[in-house]
């Protein structure tokens, strides 16, 4: 499989939103990375249900989203009705990572564990057979445009490894600080999903931008 492109609107322009998303549909973009923030798992606050619900409403494509809350079981059935293609928990975030991914699952959505920088691998373990997408993060979770972990590499090839083992399908997704210097070599390591939000929307042509990492070669 070909590497996916999953622009984080996180980092698009709010006062034009609606513009920046029909760019992503018309891009060479894989999904929608959709940043769901509470202050409380993180230090910030991003967007809630109203604003998810009008990306919804002319996002193309489907939407990736990723839950940094407490308690994200609160929400499941509302992010299903919101038309979420893939829901993503912390690992960090449910004391019941098993019956949380079965209820995410249950309700028709891929089911994704992410996990921090600090979080081993070894937690899903148990686990990577019952999940769809496990999404690394490789920047400290709460804000767009910061600089990406090195670590990030090994720790791609110790999931690899696990998901190949166990005879997992689950893909391998990447989020934070990725950019146009190590998307090549992210690709190399195994990752299956780049998520990029700064790269993208600070670019002065966006979608360019993404056509360039959707055509990065792994090195
Ligand atoms: O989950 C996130 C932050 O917690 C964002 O998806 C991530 O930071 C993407 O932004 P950038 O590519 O600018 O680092
Ligand atoms: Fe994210």
């Amino acid at each position: 499989m070909t590497h996916l492109i999953a622009p984080s609107l996180l980092s698009a322009d709010f006062t034009r939103l609606g513009e920046d998303i029909e760019m992503v549909n018309r891009s060479e973009a894989d999904w929608f990375h959709v940043d769901v923030m509470d202050g409380v798992f993180v230090p910030n606050i991003s967007f809630g249900m109203p604003v998810i619900k009008a990306i919804g409403k002319i996002a193309k494509k489907p939407l990736d989203v990723h839950l940094m809350i407490v308690q994200p079981e609160r929400y499941f059935d509302t992010f299903r009705d919101l038309g979420t293609y893939c829901l993503s928990i912390h690992a960090e975030a449910v004391t019941h990572l098993h019956r949380a991914v079965h209820q995410i699952r249950e309700l028709g959505m891929k089911a994704g564990v992410v996990l921090n920088p600090h979080t081993p691998v070894s937690v899903l373990e148990e686990i990577i057979t019952e999940i769809d997408l496990v999404l690394l993060m490789s920047v400290n979770p709460g804000f767009g445009g910061q600089k990406f972990i090195e670590g990030t590499y090994g720790k791609i090839g110790k999931l690899k490894k696990l998901i190949s083992s166990s005879g997992s399908s689950a893909l391998i997704e990447v989020d934070g600080g990725v950019d146009l210097n190590n998307a090549g070599k992210l690709i190399a390591a195994g990752a299956d999903v780049l998520v990029a939000g700064n790269t993208v929307f600070s670019s002065a042509d966006p979608a360019g931008t993404i056509s360039k990492l959707k055509n990065t070669v792994p090195v």
